[in-house]
């Protein structure tokens, strides 16, 4: 543990993490992916930690322009320190640096490594990777990713922004014809990049050409001030993300030079001749896929954090009637019911992160081909990216949210950090492709891939269990509920729900709807056929991470809380398809004595997330379990406090108690 222990630990928590049945510290290794990025991860976090240019005061104590300002210095400070160190070219030692270095605070040149320098790397022919990647990856300019218009988010055909090529002066122009064209959202866009990747259609002799992306200089790189014809700003408060400035940016005849328009996969010749390279015209979407998979891993991380927070204050939350006179009153953590929601909780984090990983290998095993135009595996790619986004994204907020509700009042308080990190990962939710219409993306795919069964044709490793015609129920009664058996029984769900969404959707079509038409006849039950089908790529993930699990006491742990996250799954899933009463009671025992046995290791198995307290920013979810001094503490830092008597005391509150009319005031 790299937690400075400030104060006597509280000996209830002390005597929770007596009970672990496994070593915690070797589960910290799997985590990390072995125990050589564990000692790296902590080497980096001991690092920031003793830096004191890192140390402020808690920043929800601060106006949003100060959150914003300090944000700014911290993450070009990280930069400063990351090449001082010689880490920018290890993407892990400086995730990590980032992280602790701002915990729960958005950067607001997050964008520019999130989605500016991926797009280079993806879209850019070689000759422009040269010219700009690496100022890019310098820093020598800082970028974002501009897309999102007030009028369009979702549908990326309808963007308005027009890039028109003058073959006279071999230039595009790029414009934004209406107010509904105004690019509205993009991280970083408002105050503090200089460059943006922004996305237009193409016009070039007379034919507009779809979505291309563009590179786009906005302001002046030595004055910071914005170049003629480029008006942007800051978007204003949002429910959270106050340390990003995400902004807005219409453009007036801009002109940009042709070669700035990004040309992997599409050119422009300099007479105005369209070419495209490749036939798949969703290549421009690259980006997207690689940020989503990457979202799957973010919510799994925000659910790690208020998971340990909340499980380490139900361990010295005493509430209740004691169970005998004299007793000292239950702790939270006794109560089955508390126990439930927080294990299922813990068990949806260990799922997501251990599908987040095999999402990322796809998506690099993958995009090697992708790059030199090779597409087979991008549908699966695309269809698993976008479903587990929204599963993964949906799961975090409402996780974290309960993680936020099993905390009381506490929950409520920023002191808790609960807030910030729902405020988090909930807009992970809206961005990166709305949840819903993500996935739609899926489940067109999924019924496509019943088409293609139909033909005999092949299917990716992910979809192979989808066949034309229904498999039988596997059988919950009788013996053991092991995870395999369940894990059957989810394969069979998502199969079945499937099959019955495609035979109604072929029934539209037989009736001579049109293809279009018979989709949104089935939209509604589709989107829960992508999540059972991404529920079961979660539970693969989750059983095959355990059974690989060398130690025996860790594969029996992750084992049992795996069978928890898939009974939870059966149980909540009984609607869609036919589960006998008897088969759903046997469910709900068997989840109950789950419950009685994880218990012991609840604290173990969040610790083994390995959070220090600099990254949970928790007042109730300390190491130490010293709670109440420390929230009494944090509550004498509000600024309301700077003085006994306030001046609205002397302002309002007199004058109306003595009667005087506030009114002109
Ligand atoms: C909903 C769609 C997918 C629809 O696109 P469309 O062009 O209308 O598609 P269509 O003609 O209906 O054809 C669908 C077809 O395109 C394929 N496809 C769609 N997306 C991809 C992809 N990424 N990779 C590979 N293939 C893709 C689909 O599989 C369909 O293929 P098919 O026709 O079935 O063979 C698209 O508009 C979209 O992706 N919308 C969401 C927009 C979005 O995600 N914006 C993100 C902005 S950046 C951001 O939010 C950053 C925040 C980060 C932060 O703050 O940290
Ligand atoms: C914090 C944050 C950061 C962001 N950062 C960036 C960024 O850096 N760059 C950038 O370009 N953008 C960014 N965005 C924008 C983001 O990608 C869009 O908000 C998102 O794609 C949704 O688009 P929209 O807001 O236009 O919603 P809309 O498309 O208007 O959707 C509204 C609702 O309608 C539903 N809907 C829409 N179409 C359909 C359909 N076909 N079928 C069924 N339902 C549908 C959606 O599910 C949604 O619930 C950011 C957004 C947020 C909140």
């Amino acid at each position: 543990m790299t937690n400075p222990v400030v104060q006597k630990v509280n000996p209830m928590l002390t005597e929770e993490r007596a009970k672990a049945s496994f070593p915690v510290e070797e589960l910290t290794y799997i985590l990390d992916g072995g125990k050589f990025n564990t000692e790296k991860r902590r080497e980096i976090e001991e690092l920031v930690t003793k830096d004191p240019n890192f140390e402020h005061p808690p920043i929800q104590f601060m106006t949003r322009e100060q959150q914003y300002s300090l944000a700014v210095k911290k993450a070009l400070l990280v930069q400063q320190r990351l090449k001082e160190l010689d880490m920018l070219d290890d993407p892990y030692a400086s995730y990590f640096f980032r992280r602790i270095a701002m915990p729960r605070e958005v950067s607001p040149i997050g964008l520019h490594w999130v989605m500016f320098v991926p797009t280079l790397m993806g879209q850019c022919s070689d000759e422009q990777r040269e010219r700009w990647l690496q100022r890019a990856l310098n820093y020598e300019i800082i970028g974002t990713y501009a897309q999102t218009e007030m009028g369009h988010g979702t549908f990326l055909r309808g963007i308005e922004t027009t890039a028109t090529y003058d073959p006279s002066s071999q230039q595009f122009v790029l414009h934004s014809p209406t107010t509904t064209s105004i690019k509205w959202w993009p991280g970083g866009l408002g105050k503090t990049c200089n460059y943006a990747v922004v996305v237009a259609q193409l016009h070039t002799q007379g034919r507009c050409h779809g979505v291309h992306m563009f590179l786009v200089q906005l302001r002046d790189e030595s004055t910071h001030r914005s170049l003629p014809g480029v008006v942007c700003g800051d978007i204003g408060p949002k429910m959270g993300y106050h340390t990003i400035d995400n902004g807005f940016l219409q453009l007036n005849s801009v002109r940009i030079p042709r070669e700035n328009m990004l040309m992997r996969n599409a050119e422009v010749q300099p007479d105005g001749t369209y070419i495209r390279r490749v036939s798949n015209e969703k290549l421009t979407y690259g980006t997207m896929v690689f940020v989503r998979s990457l979202i799957v891993s973010d919510a799994a991380r925000g659910i790690s954090e208020a998971a340990t927070i909340a499980v380490r204050y139900a361990c010295v939350r005493r509430q209740g009637e004691p169970s005998s006179p004299g007793a000292p009153e239950p702790r939270l953590l006794d109560y089955p019911v508390h126990q439930y929601r927080l294990l299922t909780c813990v068990a949806n984090c260990y799922g997501l992160w251990f599908a987040s990983e095999v999402l990322r290998d796809l998506y690099f095993t993958v995009q090697p081909d992708v790059l030199e135009g090779r597409t087979e595996r991008l549908p699966e790619t695309h269809a698993l990216s976008a479903g587990l986004k929204a599963v993964g994204s949906n799961r975090g907020a409402a996780c974290v949210e309960e993680c936020r509700r099993c905390c009381g009042g506490f929950g409520f308080s920023e002191a808790s950090g609960l807030p910030k990190i729902y405020n988090d990962i909930n807009p992970a939710c809206t961005y990166e492709g709305e949840n819903t219409v993500m996935l739609l993306q899926t489940g067109r795919h999924l019924l496509k891939c019943v088409e293609r069964a139909r033909r005999g044709e092949q299917l990716a490793p992910s979809d192979a269990y989808i066949r034309s015609r229904p498999t039988p129920q596997p059988k919950l009664a009788g013996g053991p509920l092991t995870a395999d058996l369940l894990l059957g029984w989810l394969r069979w769900r998502s199969l079945s729900m499937l099959l019955e969404v495609s035979g109604r959707f072929n029934s539209f079509i037989e009736q001579r709807q049109a293809w279009a038409d018979a989709f949104q006849a089935v939209s509604r039950r589709l989107t829960r056929c992508a999540e059972a089908h991404c529920i079961l790529y979660v539970g693969q993930a989750f059983l095959d991470s355990a059974k690989a699990a060398e130690n025996p006491k860790i594969c029996g742990v992750l084992t049992s809380l795996c069978r928890l996250f898939l009974l939870n799954e059966v149980v909540s899933g009984a609607g869609d398809v036919q589960l006998s009463r008897s088969d759903l009671a046997r469910c709900q025992d068997a989840i109950d004595s789950l419950l009685t046995e994880l218990r012991p290791n609840a604290v173990a198995l969040v610790e083994a997330f390995d959070l220090p307290d600099r990254m949970l920013c928790s007042v109730i979810g300390r190491y130490d379990g010293q709670v109440y001094e420390a929230m009494l503490q944090w509550a004498r830092q509000s600024p309301l406090n700077a003085t006994d008597v306030h001046e609205s005391y002397e302002l309002y509150t007199r004058q109306f108690l003595a009667g005087r009319s506030l009114a002109k005031l």
